[in-house]
């Protein structure tokens, strides 16, 4: 029997860095929420059984709404999130509680609602060889480590070479078992710092392989002004695209 795929789409953030009056996972994209965004990919995506939805407590009802009106029928729950972006992946994880450790979660970023169908079906395929997998792209721009400078600012301490290096993207997708024994881990750690949930694997079971799915370059994270602009020029490209194979086929 094949292992059930449950997504959760995380967006209990607030957008600080956005700084919109309400949460940035709720600005329009192309006239549609960018969280319907997000969720719509993974109700398209066909080995996705079931997905939870994760938002700010005081927005639950306005995203019950979108998932409504948007016919999202693999949507069981709308829930609240956390304080911190580690805090909501442990409460949609929490929120699997009647599912197998074999079972796979996938964990993603409302954020990011350019992903694709494909990319998601990806990470399901890649844990059929490994435990824990996220979706990553290589560097085009040099990354340097940096330390307080000796004349004040900072300055570059160390150029890890560039080839060695992968931007992580969502979704990052876990064996239930997996990410039930890291996060149990993390949770009784006073000292947990994590940004994202593979993070949180390699750091608290650093036996377990973390597996890149090679991601897309368009995934990108709304994350500051401006960036809803540079979601809608990737939306219609992607579009036209479509459009174009479409009428090659
Ligand atoms: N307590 C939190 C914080 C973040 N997220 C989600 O994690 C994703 C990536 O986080 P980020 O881009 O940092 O979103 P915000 O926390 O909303 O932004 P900011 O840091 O600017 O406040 C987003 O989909 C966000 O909603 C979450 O579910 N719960
Ligand atoms: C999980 C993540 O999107 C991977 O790039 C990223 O680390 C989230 O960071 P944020 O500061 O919560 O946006």
């Amino acid at each position: 029997m094949r292992p059930r795929v449950i997504a959760a789409v995380l967006a209990g953030g607030v957008g600080s860095r956005m700084g919109a009056p309400s949460p940035k996972q709720l600005l329009p994209l192309e006239g549609r929420p960018i969280i319907e965004h997000s969720v719509a990919a993974f109700e398209a995506c066909p080995e996705v059984d079931e997905i939870l939805v994760l938002m700010v407590r005081e927005y639950v009802g306005r995203v019950e709404d979108i998932v409504a009106s948007a016919g999202f029928a693999k949507v069981t729950a709308v829930l609240p999130g956390g304080g911190t972006r580690t805090d909501t992946s442990y409460a949609a994880l929490s929120a699997m509680g009647g599912a197998a450790d074999t079972d796979l979660a996938l964990l993603h970023d409302a954020a990011r609602p350019l992903v694709r169908p494909a990319t998601i079906s990806a990470c399901v395929a890649a844990l059929g060889e490994a435990g824990a997998v996220g979706v990553a792209v290589p560097s085009a721009d040099t990354v340097v480590r940096v330390a307080p400078g000796r004349t004040g600012g900072e300055a570059v301490a160390q150029v890890p070479p560039r080839s060695e290096l992968r931007r992580m993207q969502t979704p990052q997708g876990f064996r239930l078992g997996v990410a039930r024994r890291a996060y149990a881990l993390a949770t009784a750690d006073p000292g947990l710092v994590a940004t994202d949930d593979c993070g949180v694997v390699l750091r608290y079971l650093p036996g377990e392989e973390v597996r890149i799915v090679p991601g897309e370059e368009d995934n990108i994270k709304v994350t500051n002004p401006g960036d809803v602009e540079v979601a809608e020029t990737l939306l219609r490209r992607a579009r036209a695209r479509a459009v174009l194979a479409e009428a090659d086929s």
